[in-house]
């Protein structure tokens, strides 16, 4: 796709940053005073920022992306690209320049062999169009201070340290256990940019609440979990209702989940614990006894785009022996459509092109829905958005590419 006339992409270098800001700022209104946010770390990879300037100059649209080297999926990692930032003027918006800027987008991760891109998306209607599609939903739980929680053996030998968040104390120990989930779709922080801003703290972005404050968790004196969060305090006439607001838990182990979920639940002074970001099968929905009461809510969580089909679904294991012909199309990535024969299982899978009759077709943009597990092709097919060719392939290959842990990323990046 090219530019309408006028326009240009151009790379982005973190010289750039202030213009970068200001542009943010267009696309997406705020408070926050570009200058205010320049003296921030900036979570960015300045390699990877790229734009649209208008015939004057200005700098009307932006894109970026992280690197996400080792992503988990379904029994496999891939490389991966996070496309981020993404914003266009609104006196420039619906001439193309999105379309453009996810162009040059693909075409870059796939030159630097990233099979999969994911995005979380400002509006949901968006990037259907560009073959993403939503692969992850995530739960959003609003708990009772005092809920009853199941008890887990081990939970009294994790200690539960309550401190503020201090990037150089905590930043290892954070980056440590939040890098050994092995989740579908989970994106961890690999760069350290990236690390380093997600504990920024400016009072700017606490929404009236407390600095952020960590509950540490740990056995021995070894770090095994933590939660990341904030109180915030309202004075009512029937007394203090506080609410907890849980920024990202992460707790491999279910001694630890048990022992940080049984701090968050009873903190003085609050009345609920907000969690958001925690993928649907989160141990805290088996740990309660009244899951009822949470108030559970369901949401769109991460998006994405299988970039290259032979490699991506390569890449992943398959819950049970599959061999299926699936024909695809894909209008921005013309290489990926036509017909793949996939043939493998629990120990992998080989991608071949193939002329055979097609067993299943669909869209890249179902592929990318199902790619991580947690969507299935069954249910796509439900929607009428996946057809079954040859009757009776469809369940089993919904059932092969179905996995056992739900995908989530766990934060907004
Ligand atoms: C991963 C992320 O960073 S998500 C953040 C996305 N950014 C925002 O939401 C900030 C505010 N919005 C914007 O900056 C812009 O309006 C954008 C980036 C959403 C769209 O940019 P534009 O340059 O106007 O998009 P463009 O003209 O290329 O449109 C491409 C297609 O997307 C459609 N589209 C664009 N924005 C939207 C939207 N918000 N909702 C639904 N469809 C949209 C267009 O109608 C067009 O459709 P078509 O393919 O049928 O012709």
């Amino acid at each position: 796709m090219t530019l309408p006339p006028g326009y240009r992409i151009v790379d982005v270098p973190a010289e750039s940053a202030r213009e970068w800001l200001v542009a943010d700022a267009w696309a997406f209104p705020g408070d926050i005073d570009p200058d205010t946010a320049l003296e921030w770390p900036s979570a960015l990879d300045w390699t990877r920022t790229r734009g649209v300037r208008a015939d004057d100059g200005e700098l009307v649209g932006t894109h970026a992306s992280f690197a996400y080297h080792a992503l988990p999926v379904p029994g496999g990692r891939v490389a991966a690209a996070g496309l981020t930032w993404v914003g266009v003027h609104p006196g420039h918006r619906r001439r193309g320049l999105l379309r453009a800027m996810i162009t040059d987008h693909v075409r870059r991760s796939l030159d630097r062999g990233e099979v999969l891109s994911l995005l979380f998306a400002a509006e949901p209607a968006i990037y259907g169009r560009f073959g993403y599609g939503l692969a992850a939903h995530q739960l959003r739980l609003t708990i009772p201070r005092g809920a009853a929680l199941r008890d887990v053996p081990g939970a009294d030998d994790v200690r539960i340290r309550l401190e503020t968040v201090d990037p150089e104390r905590h930043g290892a120990a954070v980056a440590a256990v939040h890098g050994s989930v092995d989740r579908p779709g989970w994106t961890a922080r690999e760069s350290a940019p990236q690390a380093v801003a997600f504990l920024h703290d400016p009072h700017q972005l606490r929404g009236g609440a407390e600095p952020m404050r960590i509950a540490l968790a740990e056995r021995d004196g070894v770090p095994v979990g933590y939660a990341l969060l904030r109180r915030k305090i309202d004075w009512q006439r029937g007394g203090p209702r506080g609410v907890v607001r849980v920024r990202e838990i992460c707790a491999p182990e279910p001694a630890v989940a048990r022992a940080l979920w049984g701090v968050l639940v009873d903190l003085d002074l609050t009345s609920s614990v907000e969690a958001g970001c925690l993928a649907v099968d989160d141990a805290v929905v088996h740990l309660l006894v009244d899951v009822r009461a949470a108030q559970p809510d369901w949401q769109d969580n991460v998006w994405a785009r299988v970039l290259d089909v032979p490699a991506a679904l390569g890449a992943r294991r398959y819950a049970r022996d599959i061999d299926v012909v699936l024909e695809l199309s894909d209008t921005l990535v013309p290489a990926n459509g036509g017909r793949w024969r996939l043939a493998g299982g629990p120990d992998g899978a080989e991608v071949t092109a193939t002329r055979a009759r097609a067993d299943l077709a669909l869209d890249v943009r179902e592929l990318g829905a199902a790619y991580l597990g947690g969507v299935s092709l069954a249910a796509l097919a439900s929607a009428g958005l996946v057809t079954e060719r040859r009757a009776g392939a469809l369940l089993p290959a919904a059932a092969a590419f179905g996995w056992p842990v739900a995908p989530v990323a766990s934060f907004v990046w």
